[in-house]
């Protein structure tokens, strides 16, 4: 009986593939990273081809590296980078233009201009999100705006819009199916999470025509299968989330009020709220967790535009690492850093300022400050932001007594015990730090009936290392405090 799992992770900085035994186990991965485009400041784009044609290579290079055929695949989960647009040519397959990447800003002046129009209490109403370029709506309207016939295309039906789940869907399904999943079209600012459907006004807002639109469905759910000539393998697709919701089931974050951080090129804190899709007083996300049997299960969300990336900055514009993994050995011999402050806004800041202007500062230099303060202030920032996060969401009754760390950036123990302290709240890594792609493969185990229930899915979840909490208040205060000052001086709105 064929009873392993296919997973694919489409994330911002690469592509990979694992294959699964049925006991969460990995057998194989191959993993691509692709190139990002910067075409101009506070733009981000992604290639759609160059990312379709990673995504085929390492699925099949993980299914020859676990020996399997295809027929021993029970079933294919997908879990993707959020809110990335693309739109295509329905006969074609053709993108019309880049994908537009979730951290692009170049829709930042309209959304401002909506912001004044009054009209961002209804849209938070609606989606659970705000009106930030963040999100995939503006940046499609953007599209049909801006690349010369697409609108006349999308208004004659011929043009398809999905985020990267949908859009590989399309491909791997040779153009049969578009679809995506409540958990991605909740990313979208076009969809409804009370209603779980497009929703009318939004759409005539931002001016889409839902032509456009794929079909939402549940996160577990039969999304057809793929083509053997398109993607090299004919497998069932059988689940589909974004990357941080697929993260939450992961951590197997299946019970009211757990908490996942998640920190790979941003870095995403997600609490379950079980069936409530809870309003938040501190400028955090409402969105769906994800929906399994027509049941919705909501979370609230703190997006941190910068995490692991900025580790990437050190080392390729900055060139002062060799690789993200240097920069636990240079925190620990360096030790904490206090007189300076690196704000890596560098694509605005997110949750809880949204500030889609802000750019980032290095503060507080000296003569005698050297690259190690400087790295290590970098690893420190993403403690700082998660610990704006985690205010935030005291603030919204949210009082974790631990919260689960997965993603690239968790495997540094430094980062950890840093994290712990300054945010006063303990943090356990499991064994397997891929939280994301282990989500996309349980859902879609849950999917196929290879697993019957959350309880037996939860059960694979396995500890590896907990770093306690054990900074005192005042140094903790005093230290966030600086990063609170740092960051003063780089927002450019309250
Ligand atoms: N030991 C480490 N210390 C700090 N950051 C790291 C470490 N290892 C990887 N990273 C960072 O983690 C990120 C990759 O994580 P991953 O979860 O694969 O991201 P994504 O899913 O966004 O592509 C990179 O930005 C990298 O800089
Ligand atoms: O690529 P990641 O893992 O940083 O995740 C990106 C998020 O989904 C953006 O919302």
């Amino acid at each position: 009986m064929a009873d392993y799992l296919l997973a694919i992770d489409q994330g911002t900085s690469s592509s990979r593939t694992v294959v699964f035994d049925s006991q969460a186990q990995v057998l194989s991965s191959a993993q691509k990273e692709f190139r990002q485009y910067y075409p101009q400041s506070g733009w981000v784009e992604h290639d759609a081809e160059e990312i379709w044609q990673s995504v085929r290579e390492v699925s099949r290079d993980a299914l020859a590296g676990s020996g399997l055929e295809a027929a021993d695949i029970a079933a294919l989960g997908i879990t993707n980078q959020r809110e990335t647009t693309i739109v295509w040519d329905r006969d074609s397959g053709k993108p019309v233009y880049k994908a537009i990447v979730w951290q692009d800003r170049r829709t930042a002046a309209q959304c401002a201009a909506m912001r004044k129009d009054g009209v961002e209490p209804m849209v938070i109403e609606k989606t659970g999100l705000r009106l930030d370029p963040y999100f995939s709506g503006t940046k499609l309207t953007w599209i049909l705006d801006n690349v010369p016939g697409a609108r006349q295309q999308a208004e004659a039906g011929k043009l398809a819009f999905g985020t990267i789940d949908c859009f590989l869907l399309w491909r791997l399904t040779n153009g049969r199916v578009h679809a995506t999943d409540a958990s991605n079209a909740s990313r979208t600012l076009l969809f409804n999470i009370h209603t779980q459907q497009w929703d009318a006004d939004l759409l005539k807002l931002l001016r889409i025509p839902a032509s456009l639109l794929p079909e939402v469905k549940d996160c577990a759910a039969d999304f057809g299968m793929t083509d053997a000539a398109a993607f090299g393998m004919q497998v069932p697709v059988r689940a589909m989330a974004g990357d941080q919701q697929a993260a939450l089931v992961g951590q197997a974050g299946f019970t009211d009020g757990m908490v996942k951080s998640t920190y790979g090129t941003g870095c995403f804190v997600i609490t379950n709220t079980g069936d409530k899709a809870l309003a938040s007083q501190n400028r955090l996300l409402t969105t769906v967790a994800w929906r399994l049997q027509g049941k919705v299960t909501y979370a609230l969300e703190g997006s941190i535009f910068v995490a692991g990336s900025a580790m990437q900055w050190l080392r390729d514009e900055l060139g002062i690492i060799d690789s993200a993994a240097d920069s636990e050995a240079i925190a620990n011999r360096c030790g904490i850093v206090e007189s300076v402050h690196v704000v890596p806004a560098f694509v605005g800041l997110g949750a809880p300022y949204w500030d889609a202007d802000a750019r980032g500062a290095i503060l507080g230099l000296s003569r005698g400050i050297t690259r190690d303060d400087i790295v290590t202030a970098t690893v420190q920032a993403v403690a700082y932001q998660t610990r704006d996060l985690m205010r935030a969401m005291a603030e919204d009754g949210i009082d974790p007594a631990v919260i689960r760390v997965d993603g690239g950036m968790a495997a540094n123990n430094w980062f950890l015990q840093f994290l712990a302290d300054v945010i006063g709240i303990n943090v356990e890594r499991p064994q397997n730090v891929e939280s994301t792609v282990l989500g996309a493969a349980l859902l879609a185990g849950l999917s196929c009936g290879l697993y019957s229930s959350l309880d037996e899915v939860a059960a694979l979840w396995k500890s590896d290392a907990l770093f306690s909490a054990r900074m005192d208040e005042q140094q903790r205060d005093q230290l966030y405090a600086g990063w609170l000052d740092a960051v003063s001086r780089v927002r450019t709105v309250d």
